[in-house]
């Protein structure tokens, strides 16, 4: 098996008196698809947080690499490899679809987050940026402006914008959410196509059982802040901790 990439200890946060992360210690391998699953309230967004680094943690510590990130801020985790799927808020909505993307690859290729540069300047990226719009299928919307794409597209937008950073860790909060049945295949082919490079390593907070199912290698639930279970699918599937963990809800089935 591969070397662990990611990996948390004992990594905790509390709120007032609330432990919403719970001393989690778990590793992540390159080329491995890890579901994150637990019901409302569970902790997987406070744990994404911690990992990207939109929160601090308050004990524990996240590890990349065998490197000790837990007190860097998120860009300098990106710049090393952590890579969360980006919110609306991180693009710039004036811009066109082609553009934002191409804003990304300019920076990963170390000519700075410049959007007053010319696009004439950086011609050599547009190629590789019409191809990851072409991935995600919206061609059609290229040079449209982001604050106008419809929510399916904008959750397209924000996978495109990952694959253009390309990150040794893809994280994925719900990514097909408020997707119409039509949109959600393209994203999740898109995951698959990513696994498949055996490369990367890809964490995936998930509801719905049919993309678990998919696409997981392995499923990690937390419950309480704390982590429940660890394991093969169908093995954590079938666990009793799932069924106490979830009470009576089930994963959703659509
Ligand atoms: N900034 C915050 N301040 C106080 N409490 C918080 C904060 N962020 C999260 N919490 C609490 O921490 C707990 C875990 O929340 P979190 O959003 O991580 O759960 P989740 O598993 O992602 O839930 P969901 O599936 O509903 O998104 C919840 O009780 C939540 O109310």
């Amino acid at each position: 098996m591969s070397h662990p990439i990611l990996e948390t200890r004992d990594l905790s946060v509390r709120f007032g008196g609330h432990v919403a992360v719970d001393r989690i210690s778990c590793t992540f391998r390159t080329g491995e698809l890890t579901a994150i699953v637990g019901p409302n309230g569970a902790g997987k967004t406070t744990y994404f947080n911690l990992i990207s680094g939109q929160i601090a943690a308050s004990a524990g510590s996240v590890v990349l690499n065998g490197r000790n990130i837990t007190r860097m801020p998120v860009a300098q985790r990106t710049h090393l490899g952590i890579g969360r799927a980006f919110q609306l808020t991180n693009l710039f909505p004036n811009l066109n679809v082609l553009e934002n993307v191409r804003l990304v690859i300019q920076s990963k290729a170390g000519r700075g987050f410049n959007m007053l540069s010319m696009a004439s300047d950086h011609d050599d990226l547009t190629m590789p940026a019409e191809e990851i719009v072409e991935r995600v299928r919206l061609t059609g919307h290229a040079h449209q402006p982001v604050s106008e794409l419809s929510h399916g597209n904008q959750r397209k937008l924000e996978v495109a914008l990952l694959i253009a950073l390309d990150p040794l860790v893809y994280m994925f909060d719900e990514p097909t959410a408020g997707m119409s049945v039509d949109e959600a295949p393209v994203v999740l082919d898109l995951i698959a196509e990513l696994k498949a490079r055996k490369d990367r390593t890809i964490l995936l907070v998930e509801h719905k059982m049919d993309v678990i199912r998919t696409l997981a290698d392995r499923i990690i639930v937390l419950h309480n802040g704390a982590l429940a279970a660890d394991g093969e699918p169908a093995e954590v599937m079938a666990s009793d901790v799932v069924r106490d963990a979830y009470m009576g809800r089930e994963l959703e089935d659509g």
